[in-house]
C-alpha cells in the first residue's frame, strides 16, 4: 500500500514483531493451540454500527482481543538498555582521557564485557575417514542466550471469575462487558519481549558502537586539537595523547563529505619529498579484505596539527581494541587471561599455564589473519603490522590488521617484497606463541624454547606443527602463506559455520526491527492525525468522522483498564492490533466512545481506510484510496 508521506506496505496477514496475530483475518483464531480457556456462553450479541456512509448490521460473537500472555505484561516506559557510565554526547572523547592532562582519566568506559567463556581448552573432536583428519567443534551443553526464545504456548490464559471463552468451530469466543474493560491477566514470563524485539545483550553492543562513533573530544582537555583538516572534522585521539614524544597518533574523526566516521593516523613531522615516497599507500589502498583495515586515502604535508605531518584516514571500527589489549590487558606489566579475563601476575620469563587462548580460539585467529595476509601478499605487498598490538579486534572475535601501509612510508625496509612476505611469516609465527603462552614476551628468543614445549602440552599436534613451521626456516624452500592451508584444514568449515551462523543471527534480530519499523511508522501516520488542534481551519477536525474512529482505535488499542481501572498493558495486544490494522484485515472489533454512549463495530480494514484517508488529507493530496 502507498501512503504520502510515510510509503510502506503492509503486506498480507499483517505479520508483525515476532509474528504476533499475524494472521489472516481470523482473530481469535490466533488463540495458541493448547491455552487452557474455559467455557462458552454461547451468546451472540447483535449490534449495528454507521460510519464513514455505510451501515452494518452485524452478528458479532467475538471478543475485541484476547491477551496472549506469552507475550507479557510489558512496561511501556521501558528504558533503553543504556550503560549506567555512559558520558553525555558532545562532551567526551571515545577512549579518551580528560580532566588533567597529568593525570589522565578515561572517560568513556570500556563497555562492560559479557562473562567469558569458561577457563578451559575445549579441544576439537577429530574423525578420521579415509586417512582424512576432521575436526568438530565439541557439542556445546547450553544454548547461547540469543537463542532463547521466550514463546511458552502451553502457558495458561487467567480468564476472571464469572467469564467464559469457548472454542465454537475453531472460533474463540469471549463475551463480557465494554471491550475497554480488560478481562484478561497476563501470567507468568512477565517483561520477557525478547521473542519480539532486538536481543538485548546485542542491542548494548550496537548502542555502544553508536556512543563511540558519536562521542566527541572535549575542547577544555584537547585545546590543541585542529577543528579541521581537509574534509575531517571532530577529532579524537584514540590513545593517550598527552604523553610527549609520541611519533604517531590515532585519532577518530568524521568526514564532512559523508558524515562517516574515520579512524585517522597522524604521523608526526613527516615531510613528503616525493610522490614516489608514498607510492606504496596507493597500493594499500587497492587491497580490499574483510580483515585488513581499508586505507581510504592520505594526506600529506597537513600543518594543522602544528608541525607537517602525514594522516592516513582509514575506516574506523567502533570500539575495536588490539589483542595486546583484549589478551593481554592495556597497562605494560598487566596481563589477563585470554579465556577468563581474571588479572595474572606479570611474567616475563616463562608462559603461563593455561593462560593462553583457546585452541579454538587460537585456530580462528589463524584463519583470519591467514586470510588477510593471503591478500596481502597475492597483492605483491607485506604487512609488516602482525603484532599484538596492531591486530584489532572487533566484536566477539573478528579480527582486522591495522596500521597497513605505515612502516612503508616510515621505515622503508630493503628488503626485497618476497623476504618482507616471509617476515610476515615470523611474525604471524611469534605472535601465536605468545597468544598461545599467555606471555606477550613468549616468543623472545630466551624463552622460546620452554614456550614450544609448553604449546606441545597444551596444543595439538597440528597447532604445534604450524608454529614450527612459521617460526623456523625451511631450508631451500620458499614458504608462503599458502602452505599453511592444508594444516588448517576442516577446520575451515567449522570457521565458515559458524560464520553463517552468526549472519542468520543478526538476520533474525535485523528482521525483528524491520518488522518494528513498519508499526513505528503505522504509529507515526496515527499520531499525525490525532489530537490535531485545527486542520483546514476545522477545529473539530481529528474530533470527527474517520478521526474519530482513530481516536476510538487509540483507545482500544492503548488505553485498555482492568475492572479496577488499573492500566491494563500487554504488548501482545498493542502489537496484534496495529499489526490487523497495518494488514487491514476483514476482522471485526467493537470500539466504545469513553462515555459509553456509543459501540461501533468496525473492520481492521475499515479503519486502514479511515486512517490513510485521514493521512492524505493531512498531506494535502486528498487522494481517498477507497477498495
Ligand atoms: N581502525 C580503527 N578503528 C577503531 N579503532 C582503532 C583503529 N585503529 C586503532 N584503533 C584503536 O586505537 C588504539 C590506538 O591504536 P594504535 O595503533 O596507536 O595502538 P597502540 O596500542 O597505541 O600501539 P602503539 O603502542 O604502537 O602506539 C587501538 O588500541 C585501538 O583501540
Amino acid at each position: 500500500m502507498q501512503g504520502d508521506g510515510f510509503v510502506y506496505d503492509g503486506g498480507p496477514g499483517g505479520v508483525g514483531p515476532g509474528n504476533v496475530a499475524g494472521g489472516s483475518g481470523g482473530g481469535l483464531t490466533s488463540v495458541p493451540a493448547g491455552s487452557r480457556l474455559h467455557q462458552y456462553l454461547g451468546a451472540n450479541r447483535q449490534a449495528s454500527s454507521s460510519f464513514g456512509g455505510s451501515h452494518h448490521q452485524l452478528h458479532i460473537n467475538a471478543p475485541p482481543f484476547i491477551p496472549k500472555q506469552q507475550f507479557s505484561q510489558m512496561s511501556l516506559n521501558e528504558a533503553p538498555n543504556l550503560p549506567p557510565n555512559l558520558p553525555p554526547y558532545g562532551t567526551h572523547n571515545h577512549r579518551g582521557f580528560a580532566n588533567s592532562g597529568a593525570n589522565p582519566v578515561p572517560l568513556l568506559e570500556t563497555p562492560p564485557q559479557h562473562p567469558p567463556p569458561a577457563p578451559h581448552v575445549r579441544p576439537y573432536q577429530q574423525e578420521t575417514h579415509g586417512g582424512t583428519i576432521y575436526f568438530y567443534p565439541p557439542p556445546q551443553n547450553e544454548p547461547p542466550a540469543e537463542e532463547v526464545a521466550s514463546f511458552d504456548p502451553e502457558l495458561p490464559l487467567v480468564v476472571p471469575e464469572g467469564h467464559t471463552i469457548v472454542n465454537t468451530n475453531g472460533c474463540f469466543s469471549y463475551q463480557g462487558p465494554l471491550p475497554h474493560i480488560g478481562k484478561f491477566r497476563p501470567k507468568g514470563a512477565l517483561g520477557n519481549n525478547q521473542a519480539q524485539f532486538i536481543n538485548p545483550d546485542l542491542k548494548l553492543e550496537l548502542i555502544n558502537r553508536q556512543l563511540a562513533i558519536d562521542a566527541r573530544a572535549d575542547p577544555v582537555v584537547y585545546p590543541d586539537l585542529p577543528t579541521q583538516v581537509d574534509h575531517l572534522n571532530n577529532f579524537v585521539p584514540l590513545e593517550n595523547v598527552t604523553i610527549q614524544h609520541l611519533s604517531q597518533t590515532t585519532y577518530k574523526a568524521s568526514s564532512v563529505r559523508d558524515g562517516v566516521a574515520y579512524c585517522v593516523r597522524r604521523i608526526h613531522g613527516f615531510r613528503c619529498q616525493s610522490p614516489k615516497q608514498l607510492q606504496p599507500l596507493e597500493n594499500w589502498k587497492k587491497l580490499v579484505h574483510v580483515n585488513v583495515v581499508q586505507l581510504r586515502e592520505f594526506l600529506p604535508n597537513s600543518r594543522q596539527f602544528g608541525d607537517t605531518s602525514l594522516l592516513l584516514v582509514y575506516d574506523y571500527h567502533p570500539l575495536a581494541e588490539s589483542l595486546k589489549a583484549r589478551h593481554f590487558g592495556q597497562g605494560s606489566g598487566t596481563f589477563l587471561d585470554g579465556i577468563s579475563g581474571a588479572k595474572i601476575v606479570a611474567n616475563h620469563q616463562a608462559p603461563h599455564n593455561g593462560a593462553g587462548v583457546s585452541e579454538m580460539t587460537l585456530w580462528s585467529y589463524v584463519i583470519q589473519l591467514s586470510a588477510a595476509l593471503r591478500a596481502i601478499h597475492t597483492s605483491g605487498l607485506a604487512a609488516k603490522t602482525i603484532d599484538l598490538s596492531k591486530i584489532l579486534i572487533h566484536g566477539k572475535q573478528k579480527l582486522l590488521i591495522s596500521c597497513c601501509g605505515v612502516p612503508d612510508v616510515v621505515s622503508p625496509d630493503h628488503m626485497s617484497i618476497p623476504q618482507q612476505q616471509v617476515e610476515d611469516l615470523h611474525a604471524l609465527g611469534r605472535l601465536m606463541v605468545a597468544l598461545a603462552t599467555g606471555n606477550a614476551f613468549g616468543a623472545r628468543r630466551d624463552l622460546l624454547q620452554q614456550s614450544l614445549n609448553y604449546v606441545q602440552g597444551h596444543y595439538s599436534l597440528d597447532m604445534k606443527n604450524l608454529i614450527n613451521y612459521l617460526l623456523n626456516p625451511t631450508p631451500g624452500v620458499r614458504k608462503s602463506i599458502n602452505d599453511i592451508m592444508p594444516m588448517i584444514g576442516a577446520r575451515f568449515y567449522s570457521q565458515v559455520e559458524s560464520h553463517q551462523q552468526r549472519t542468520d543471527y543478526l538476520e533474525a534480530e535485523l528482521s525483528k526491527e524491520l518488522e518494528n519499523g513498519r508499526l513505528f511508522r503505522v504509529l507515526c501516520k496515527m499520531n499525525t492525525i490525532l489530537e490535531r488542534n485545527e486542520h483546514n481551519r476545522d477545529e473539530n477536525w481529528s474530533e470527527t468522522g474517520d478521526r474519530f474512529m482513530i481516536k476510538l482505535f487509540r483507545d482500544y488499542v492503548f488505553h485498555q483498564v482492568m475492572e479496577n481501572g488499573k492500566p491494563w498493558l500487554d504488548m501482545a495486544h498493542i502489537v496484534q492490533c496495529l499489526n490487523k490494522l497495518d494488514a487491514g484485515i476483514s476482522e471485526k472489533i467493537e470500539l466504545v466512545s469513553r462515555d459509553g454512549e456509543n459501540l461501533i463495530i468496525v473492520s481492521y480494514g475499515d479503519l486502514k481506510r479511515c486512517m490513510e484517508t485521514s493521512f492524505r488529507d493531512l498531506c494535502g493530496s486528498n487522494v481517498a484510496q477507497r477498495h
